[in-house]
């Protein structure tokens, strides 16, 4: 039996990182949302006791390096499952973007086979096994919009943003998130964005409070280090988007547009010097 999973991109609508605490990690208050724009995965149970991976696309690990693996080989353990699988991926999201594309892709695997080994594992159960894998992959197991405290991990659901068109513009560089996270120094944050203003905007359903309350407190590092995001991020708005902000570590920049009869400008005009740019809807 073969089944499907949909593992969608996330965007970090508002990013504050609150401290660095000491196993590592940066305590933060995120709000998070899903975008449509997917990568497939495709689930096949194998008789012997191997886990194998393989991607139309050849810029990412197959091993055990891949998120999808690691998912499997938990999910196996944990469960004692003697079976192996075959997992592929149909890989649409541009990897190290800020978009989550790995953890998306770790979640979807939870959730195919919990269902392909008919484990019953209930959603929050899910969730603890993804965490131990990544500080986004609980969000991408539940998907719709969600608060992410702790490292990540702490979901608070809330109200799916309005309706509206997300362009992605992808810059040709890999961002790595540790280094992000590395080089961000909390003392010399002079502003933090508002959570509550935006919780609060997003319970109202109004696009132009959600424009003006995007914020993401790591966006000036990865700016420093590459001035071209911060070009990406003038130029949309000069194409006439609403709300503009970099997801997550970047190096991806969003821009939401609530006017369909926007798009062919901001698209063309972006596409003349980035090569990755998606149209794609809110995932509400
Ligand atoms: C920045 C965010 C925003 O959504 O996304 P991306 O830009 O990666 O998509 C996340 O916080 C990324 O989550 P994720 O990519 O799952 O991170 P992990 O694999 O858990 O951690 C990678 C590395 O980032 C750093 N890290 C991550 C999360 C966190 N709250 N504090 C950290 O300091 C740590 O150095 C860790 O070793
Ligand atoms: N299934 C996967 N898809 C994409 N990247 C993966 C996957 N598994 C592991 N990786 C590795 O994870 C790293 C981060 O990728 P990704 O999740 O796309 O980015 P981000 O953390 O910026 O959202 C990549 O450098 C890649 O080598």
């Amino acid at each position: 039996m073969k089944i499907y999973e949909k593992a969608p991109a996330k965007i970090n609508l508002l990013l504050d990182v609150l401290r660095k605490r000491e196993d590592g990690y940066h305590e933060v208050e995120m709000i998070m949302t899903m975008v449509d724009l997917a990568d497939r995965l495709e689930m096949e149970e194998l008789p012997r006791d191997t886990i194998i991976i393989s991607s139309q696309v050849g810029y990412i690990p197959l091993d055990e390096k891949n998120l999808a693996f690691q998912a499997a080989r938990l999910i196996k353990e944990r469960y004692d499952v003697k079976q192996g699988v075959y997992i592929h991926l149909d890989k649409k999201i541009p990897v190290a973007a800020g978009l989550a594309g790995g953890s998306s892709d770790a979640a979807a695997a939870l959730r195919g086979l919990n269902r392909l080994w008919k484990l019953q594992i209930p959603e929050d159960e899910l969730c603890r096994l993804g965490a131990e894998l990544g500080s986004d992959v609980p969000f991408c197991v539940t998907g719709g919009t969600a608060i992410a405290r702790g490292r990540g991990e702490v979901l608070e659901h809330i109200a799916n943003p309005p309706q509206c068109w997300v362009v992605l513009a992808k810059p040709p560089i890999n961002v790595s998130t540790a280094d992000v996270y590395g080089k961000f120094r909390a003392n010399e944050l002079k502003e933090h964005p508002s959570i509550s203003n935006m919780v609060d905007a997003l319970e109202r359903g109004s696009f132009n409070d959600i424009c003006d309350g995007l914020g993401n407190v790591l966006e000036n590092v990865t700016l420093d280090v590459y001035p071209e995001v911060m070009q990406l991020k003038e130029s949309m708005i000069r194409l006439g988007a609403d709300g503009v902000l970099m997801s997550g570590s970047g190096p991806t920049v969003f821009g939401l547009v609530s006017k369909e009869a926007k798009l062919p400008r901001i698209h063309n005009g972006l596409r003349g010097f980035c090569k990755e740019v998606y149209v794609v809807r809110m995932l509400t």
